[in-house]
């Protein structure tokens, strides 16, 4: 496998929590506890709802944050009839960098599909986000042993059709569902156990080079307490960080995690 230096991305899906001014005071709070050595290390990101991306991006621009921030959700389509979605094109013209596609509790409570995650990843690309990809297995399919499969198949699913270029920005976050907002978090060997896999699927797919460029995340339950030894993991590039991320002390402490003794 080629090796290559990936910049660890800490990502915080606020969910949906925070309003708008909520949202400033965390972000403010945010900045004021990272500095700028720590955010050469660590790339940090905030994944707020929609109707707080406009401050964050005012806050940002105006104060020169150094931080880096996207959407929870986008539509596959440009623009249209679609009451109530969000388009790539209005998030990259809020300035975001990233969104996350096909979240567990997008699957869940929308009925996500592999092919929808997939039109979605290219609705992406197409305005000039990065996706975050979120794959992982619910509690059954663990305790069936198949969580290998199971999540290389999302995987497959919501990268068919698109091509090399694309595919060596892109961010995939391993996120089992049984650790999602439990307390439950999987161990460093289980999140390097997918991550290496997850890679070596990339490899397969876009060539060993491409493979070595993707940033592997994981996702649940990740607190300041537990973030360590799964980032000393070697195909674990960062975390998609739920509950602890509407915390602004908890968010910088797991992003400078790298400062823990
Ligand atoms: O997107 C984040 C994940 O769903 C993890 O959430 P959590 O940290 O609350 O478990």
């Amino acid at each position: 496998m080629a090796t290559t230096t990936r910049r660890p991305l800490m990502a915080g899906n606020w969910k949906m929590n925070l309003t708008h001014l909520e949202a400033i005071a965390l972000v403010q709070k945010l900045a004021f506890s990272l500095n700028d050595d720590d955010l050469e290390k660590v790339e940090v990101a905030v994944l707020p709802p929609f109707t707080d991306l406009r401050s964050v991006q005012t806050l940002i621009d105006a104060d020169r944050y150094n931080l880096a921030y996207g959407g929870q959700d986008l539509s596959p389509q440009d623009s249209g009839a679609y009451t109530g979605d969000i388009s790539g094109a209005m998030l990259a013209k809020l300035g975001c960098t990233y969104v996350v596609v096909g979240h567990s509790e997008r699957r869940q409570y929308h009925a996500e599909t592999d092919e929808l995650v997939a039109a979605k990843i290219k609705a992406a690309y197409k305005h000039g986000l990065t996706p975050i990809l979120c794959v992982g297995e619910p509690l059954e399919v663990r305790q069936e042993n198949r969580h290998v499969e199971h999540t290389l198949a999302q995987l497959d699913g919501a990268l068919d059709g698109l091509g090399a270029e694309q595919a060596a920005s892109i961010v995939v976050a391993y996120e089992p569902v049984w650790a999602i907002g439990t307390g439950e978090v999987a161990t460093p060997d289980d999140a390097q156990e997918l991550a290496a896999a997850i890679r070596e699927r990339l490899a397969k797919l876009y060539g060993a080079d491409v493979a070595a460029k993707v940033r592997v995340l994981y996702g649940g339950s990740v607190k300041a307490s537990n973030v360590k030894p799964i980032m000393e993991q070697p195909d674990v590039d960062g975390a998609l960080v739920g509950g602890a991320s509407i915390n602004a002390d908890e968010f910088a402490l797991i992003a400078r995690y790298h400062r823990n003794p």
